[in-house]
């Protein structure tokens, strides 16, 4: 079963979609210049609104330990995302689990830089774009090594038509998604959210009949 992460929630009604819709994750941005950033405090009272078994991920870029600090004392039991330049000593040094993004393009080699991180519990590749992310661009999946052992979550430019194709081709742990649910930067559509989920859970089911032929 393919995890869904729903990233860059800044609105209740957001946050209420995406767990009926029935995403595993859902990301809170503590990156400033992020039309998407939240406070910690008000990532703490969206994530009041989390059940049981739907974990809160906050993801940083290049934070300061001040602010990283700031974010988990807002969100324990949160996931940290690092998705600027962070060294592995830096995302070890929070002691916390982490996700460790990739940029994808030409010439990364991610073999070389999930060597780099072994601690991380993920990968998660996004397209390497200006602003460091959630710019809703796709990258070439043909970029990713089928040797790589570390869980994947895909990511960039993901939609809910787009998203069985990259199950299909990439086999992630998981999906993430910010784009490719939103009428504006930071606005979510709650119908685009459950057809993203609807379309990952139909590309699983397809996958699991192809397994049981
Ligand atoms: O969402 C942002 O504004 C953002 C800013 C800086 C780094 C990452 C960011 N978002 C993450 O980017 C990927 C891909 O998003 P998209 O679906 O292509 O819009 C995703 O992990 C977002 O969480």
């Amino acid at each position: 079963m393919t995890r869904i992460k729903i990233c860059g929630l800044t609105r209740e009604a957001d946050v209420e979609a995406a767990v009926a819709a029935g995403a595993d994750a859902i990301g809170f941005v503590f990156y400033a210049r992020s039309p998407r950033a939240v406070t910690p405090g008000r990532a703490r009272s969206l994530a009041r609104l989390l059940p049981p078994f739907v974990t809160p991920v906050g993801l940083f870029v290049n934070a300061t330990d001040a602010e990283l600090q700031a974010g988990i004392e807002a969100l324990p039991n949160m996931l940290v995302q690092f998705h600027g330049d962070e060294t592995p000593a830096d995302c070890d040094r929070t002691k916390r689990p982490y996700l460790r993004a990739a940029r994808m393009a030409p010439g990364v080699d991610l073999l070389d830089f999930a060597a780099q991180f072994p601690n991380a519990q993920a990968l998660l590749l996004d397209a390497h774009v200006d602003g460091y992310g959630g710019g809703g661009k796709v990258f070439d999946w043909s970029l990713i090594p089928p040797s790589v052992s570390s869980r994947l979550v895909l990511s960039g430019g993901l939609n809910a038509v787009n998203v069985a194709d990259g199950i299909a081709r990439v086999r992630p742990w998981a999906v993430d998604v910010s784009s490719g649910v939103e009428v504006s930067k930071g606005i979510k559509s709650a119908d685009l959210i459950h057809e993203f989920c609807r379309a990952v859970r139909l590309a699983d089911s397809g996958a699991d009949a192809e397994l049981s032929r």
